[in-house]
C-alpha cells in the first residue's frame, strides 16, 4: 500500500547538540512504526518535529503527498495526524465525556459566529460530537466513566481517554508518545489491543515508546535512534539481533529482547 507519511532527511539542534539529524522513514495505512533508542536519543524531539511543535532546521515530512513540514498542530490535526504527549494533556477538571468532545471540536473548522448563536448546524455538530465521543468512550473501556471528572481516572485510564481524544479527531496518522508508561501490566495490554484493532482499521500508528515487550509485540517495523541518528531500522526480530542496536543499549536494562514475538 502507498505511503501515508513520509519523514525525509529531518534534522534540528539545540545549540550546539545535534538532537536529531538525517532521519527518514516512511508509514504506510494500517502500519504501527515504532521508534525507539536509549534516553536521550531524539525519539520526542523528533515526534515533535513531525507534529508541528518544532519546526525542522533540515529535511521534510509529507503527508499523503501534501508537504506539511513545520505546519501547525491544529493545522496537522485537520490534515488527519494527531498525536497524544509524554505527560498526560487531559482537561483534568471537565469530564470524561468533554474531554473526548474536545476531540471532535480540535479537528473541525465550525463557524464560531454559528456556535455562539446556537444556529441548528452547530447544534447538529454538537450532537454528532456527543454521540461520536460515546462511542469511543465505549471502544476505550470507559462508557460508564463518561460522567465522572477527569481528575478522578486512574492513570491507565487517563492514557485510554487521552487515544480516545486523539481518535476523535479521526486521524489517518496517530503519534503516540509513550502510551504504556506509568501503566501497570493489565492496563499495558489494554493499551496494547487498543492500538492493533486502531491499526487495523487502518491508521498508521507512529509509536515512542519504553516499554520493549510490548513494541516487540505489536510494531511492525521499528526505527532505531541513538544520538540523534537512526542506526538501524527493520522488523522487531532484525532489529533486536542488530549488533549497533545491541551496543546502543549496553549499559541501559531497557535492550530489545528477540525472544519476544511479534504478533503484528
Ligand atoms: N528543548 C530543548 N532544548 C535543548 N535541548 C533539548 C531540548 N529538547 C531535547 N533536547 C536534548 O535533545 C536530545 C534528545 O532529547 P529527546 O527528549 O528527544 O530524547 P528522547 O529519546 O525522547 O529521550 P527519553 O527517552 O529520555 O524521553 C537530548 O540530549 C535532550 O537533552
Amino acid at each position: 500500500m502507498s505511503t501515508l507519511l513520509s519523514v525525509e532527511n529531518i534534522g534540528i539542534s539545540f545549540g550546539g547538540l545535534r538532537a536529531v539529524h538525517d532521519v527518514s522513514f516512511s508509514l504506510r495505512p494500517g502500519e504501527i512504526l515504532s521508534v525507539i533508542g536509549p534516553n536521550g536519543a531524539g525519539k520526542t524531539t523528533l515526534f515533535n518535529m513531525i507534529s508541528g511543535v518544532y519546526q525542522p532546521e533540515q529535511g521534510r515530512v509529507r503527508l499523503a503527498d501534501e508537504d506539511v513540514t513545520g505546519m501547525r498542530p491544529d493545522l496537522l490535526a485537520r490534515r488527519g495526524l494527531s498525536r497524544t504527549f509524554q505527560n498526560l494533556q487531559i482537561f483534568q477538571n471537565m469530564s470524561v465525556l468533554d474531554n473526548a468532545i474536545a476531540g471532535y471540536h480540535l479537528s473541525e473548522r465550525g463557524s464560531l459566529l454559528a456556535d455562539l448563536l446556537h444556529l441548528p448546524a452547530s447544534r447538529q455538530r454538537a450532537r454528532n460530537a456527543r454521540q461520536g465521543a460515546l462511542r469511543l468512550l465505549d471502544r476505550v473501556g470507559l462508557e460508564r466513566a463518561a460522567e465522572t471528572e477527569a481528575a478522578n481516572l486512574s492513570y491507565g485510564r487517563l492514557k485510554r481517554l487521552e487515544i480516545a481524544r486523539a481518535l476523535a479527531m479521526r486521524p489517518k496518522v496517530l503519534l503516540l508518545d509513550e502510551p504504556a508508561a506509568g501503566c501497570n501490566a493489565v492496563e499495558t495490554e489494554e493499551i496494547d489491543r487498543m492500538i492493533v484493532e486502531v491499526a487495523a482499521e487502518g491508521v498508521a500508528i507512529l509509536l515512542v515508546e519504553h516499554d520493549m515487550k510490548m513494541v516487540m509485540r505489536i510494531s511492525n517495523h521499528i526505527v532505531v535512534l541513538d544520538h540523534g541518528q537512526k542506526i538501524a531500522e527493520g522488523d522487531p526480530a532484525t532489529v533486536s539481533r542488530d549488533p549497533r542496536v545491541i551496543a546502543a543499549y549496553l549499559g541501559t536494562d531497557a535492550a530489545p529482547t528477540p525472544e519476544e514475538p511479534a504478533h503484528a
